[in-house]
């Protein structure tokens, strides 16, 4: 195998960028490096089938949340039931630093409980897709807009902040959407939302929206997309390119059904795109405890392919992605796992494995083998591991038998020097627990 390139600067491999071709016509509209959060694990996240939270779990969610450093925590609507209401006023006197949003339908009766829990603001919905209007609600557009007006105006008469969301945005009509968005922009509010309440919007969809939308509008736009057929991190992406400011996102992503925009998953995302907003703007290295606190009580698993989180998150296997992984992990790594607290892992105990992985192995057991040595050693172990699943403790055995069997009493042919840095591996899966059997 040959080593391609000069050495020369221009051969080196460049870092990501969003766009590598320079700013086109939408980047101005765009919100990738200015975005905000709206965490809706402890109201979304409620309506997720496992989900019961007591009080004090709550509280703990949203400290955690806080912690973290989302933008806004939205809580179940206060008329949901007496404790969610209570609940609700406890977490508005925590003195977070998050503002605590409740949710609430598109009634003056709802909004008269909801502003007096001490919120800094009221999420509104109301259905507009003709599923909604027909099976929901019941309602035309014309009572939508009337009582969108008179909550919006009650809400504001409190002082405190009030977005308008239509439900099933990407099913309703599009000048049914723009006339009550305009309605409520006019009147003013702080923001207002769309919903992808199905899950059935596209990337190119949402663009589309979003752009249109803001030609109508003259504030926020917040966007709440449901995972359906797993476009919801592309579609939140692509919100905030099109110049949507907020994303609604849950703590793994739980809610209705299969969820929403996982929390991780759109860091993971943004990290990317904006990692000098992310890196400064939130906690990342606490999204695993986070992760870990809501899945306990909720009583799922982080799912195995999780970004960041799961327990594969940052493992390595094939010898051609472990060598070069060892010589640059951005070779084989669009995310560093150390910016998340995390540690990358190396698993060369199967058959896929290479010399240069295990030379790796043999260099952390302080052991003096030469490359052909090595080569040859690295065969027993792809022998082994063609027979049945291997584990470190096979692979150190192969090695170790090996060493002494050559016996050799050279130094170590290319021991590493005192200054070198230790190879970045560890032996054991260092990510979030195993899924449950
Ligand atoms: C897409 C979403 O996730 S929206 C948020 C969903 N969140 C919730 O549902 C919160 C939890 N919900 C609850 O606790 C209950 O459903 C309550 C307290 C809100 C209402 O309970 P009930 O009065 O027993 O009504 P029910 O749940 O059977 O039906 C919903 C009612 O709200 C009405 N409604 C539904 N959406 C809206 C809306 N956006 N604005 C105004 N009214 C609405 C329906 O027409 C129906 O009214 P009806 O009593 O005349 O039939
Ligand atoms: O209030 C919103 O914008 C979203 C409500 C919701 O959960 C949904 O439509 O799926
Ligand atoms: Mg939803």
């Amino acid at each position: 195998m040959t080593n391609e390139g000069t050495g020369n600067a221009n051969d080196q491999p460049q870092p990501y960028q969003a766009n590598p071709y320079g700013p086109n016509p939408s980047d101005f509209l765009s919100n990738v490096n200015n975005f905000q959060l709206i965490d809706s694990t402890l109201r979304e996240g409620e309506q997720f089938a496992n989900s019961f939270f007591s009080t004090e779990k709550k509280i703990e969610i949203a400290k955690a949340l806080d912690d973290f450093g989302v933008d806004y925590i939205e809580l179940t609507s206060p008329v949901a039931s007496e404790q969610s209401r209570k609940d609700c006023e406890a977490i508005c006197k925590l003195g977070l630093k998050a503002k605590i949003l409740t949710h609430i339908r598109c009634h003056l009766d709802d909004a008269r409980v909801a502003v007096e829990t001490g919120v800094d603001g009221v999420d509104v919905v109301i259905g507009t897709s003709k599923f909604l209007r027909q099976y929901s609600h019941g309602k035309d557009m014309n009572y939508i807009a009337k009582s969108a007006i008179e909550v919006i105006e009650f809400v504001k008469s409190k002082g405190i902040e009030i977005r308008f969301s239509s439900e099933d945005s990407f099913r309703s009509d599009l000048v049914d959407l723009l006339n009550i968005y305009k309605t409520v922009s006019k009147i003013g509010v702080n923001r207002v939302g769309i919903a992808d309440t199905v899950g059935c919007a596209n990337p190119r969809q949402v663009y589309e929206l979003v752009r249109t939308l803001k030609t109508v509008v003259n504030c926020d736009i917040e966007c709440h997309f449901h995972n359906d057929t797993g476009c919801a991190i592309g579609n939140a992406y692509c919100a905030l390119e099109a110049g949507a400011r907020l994303i609604d996102v849950c703590v793994l992503g739980i809610g209705e059904r299969n969820g929403i925009v996982p929390l991780s998953g759109l860091m993971a995302r943004m990290i990317v795109a904006a990692p000098k907003y992310v890196k400064s703007k939130y906690k990342l290295h606490k999204i695993r405890d986070l992760e870990n606190l809501v899945a306990e009580a909720v009583e799922v698993n982080i799912p195995f392919n999780n970004p960041i989180t799961g327990f594969c998150a940052f493992t390595h296997k094939a010898g051609i992605h472990a060598k070069a992984i060892l010589a640059n992990p951005s070779t084989y790594e669009i995310l560093d796992p150390h910016d998340f607290g995390m540690k990358r892992y190396i698993h060369f105990a199967n058959r896929l494995t290479g010399w240069n992985a295990i030379k790796s192995r043999v260099d952390q057991l302080n052991l003096a083998l030469t490359d052909d040595q090595v080569k040859e050693v690295t065969t027993k172990i792809k022998n082994l591991g063609d027979v049945r699943p291997l584990n470190i403790d096979d692979v150190d055995s192969i090695i170790k038998d090996f060493h002494t069997t050559v016996n050799t009493p050279m130094m170590k042919a290319r021991r590493m020097s005192d200054s070198e840095e230790p190879l970045d591996i560890t032996t054991e899966q260092p990510n979030a627990k195993k899924a449950k059997k």
